[in-house]
């Protein structure tokens, strides 16, 4: 479970990202974050794996108090946590499947970091993760030769092998042809319901977030101003949203 307890966040510069915010995501949910382009969809969700600090509140992931990590817990902690990101984040001049085995990096004894060499167990765990994303025949090529939906899902895999409780998701799709972005959505969705892992979603395709997440939160300057069921969801909520700027979706 995830719990925001009157949560702040303000910038050194003084920006107020995010105004006391309040909210509980249980283990298995599929959560998109929606709004304008700096609502603070990005710093809510950055908050819960500490890659930016809160400066108010109290952030709960399970029961741990996520401000009060110091050094080793801070990375314990964020095995726990999956982050996918537009950008994709793989080393691209090798292999599909060094870079998911990438992913234990962080478990590996320090005479096994250098020489790169991982057991059978984590070799056959980054294949079953290859496998569940639809890719396990690319485990061989270089990942400059993949598609951009492809080398997503590469992250995605990547992401599972750690075997996380929670995906956070920035905007993981902004940057592929709606086809591919369906593809990518889908084994979100399949990895959500299968396994369980909570998804928590920046994005900006509102019509993806209203078919596949199971609940939205509509963020507007820093504040919470929706919560609730996809199913819910209708243009005035999203016109409330969008501070009037909502126009329907745009398709390019
Ligand atoms: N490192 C930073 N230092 C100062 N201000 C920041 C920083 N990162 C973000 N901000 C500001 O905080 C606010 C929220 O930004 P954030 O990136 O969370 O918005 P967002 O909703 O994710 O936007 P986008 O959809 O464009 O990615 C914005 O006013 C932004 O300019």
């Amino acid at each position: 479970m995830i719990e925001f307890i009157h949560v702040d966040k303000t910038y050194a510069n003084g920006t107020a990202a995010l105004r006391d915010i309040n909210l509980r995501i249980e283990q298995g949910e599929f959560v998109a974050v929606i709004g304008l382009s700096g609502a603070g969809k990005s710093t809510l969700i950055r908050c819960i794996n500490r890659m930016h600090e809160i400066t108010g509140g109290t952030l709960m992931v399970d029961d741990v108090d996520v401000a009060k990590l110091k050094g080793r817990e801070i990375r314990r902690f964020r095995r726990r946590i999956g982050m996918i990101f537009q950008s994709f984040n793989l080393v691209t001049r090798t292999t599909v499947l060094k870079n998911v085995l990438v992913s234990f990096v962080p478990e590996l004894p320090y005479w096994r970091k250098w020489t790169g060499i991982y057991t059978r167990e984590q070799k056959i765990k980054a294949l079953e993760a290859l496998d569940k994303v639809g890719i396990l025949d690319k485990s061989f090529v270089r990942v400059d030769q993949l598609s951009g939906g492809q080398q997503q899902r590469v992250a995605l895999a990547r992401t599972l092998a750690q075997s996380p409780d929670i995906i956070l998701a920035d905007e993981p799709i902004a940057s592929l042809d709606p086809v591919t972005a369906r593809v990518v959505m889908d084994d979100f969705k399949n990895i959500n319901k299968a396994m369980s892992i909570s998804v928590i979603m920046n994005i900006h395709h509102v019509d993806m977030a209203l078919e596949y997440a199971d609940r939205i939160i509509g963020i507007s300057q820093g504040e919470v101003v929706f919560d609730g069921e996809a199913s819910k969801v209708t243009p005035e909520i999203l016109q409330h949203i969008y501070g009037g700027q909502w126009e329907g979706e745009k398709h390019d």
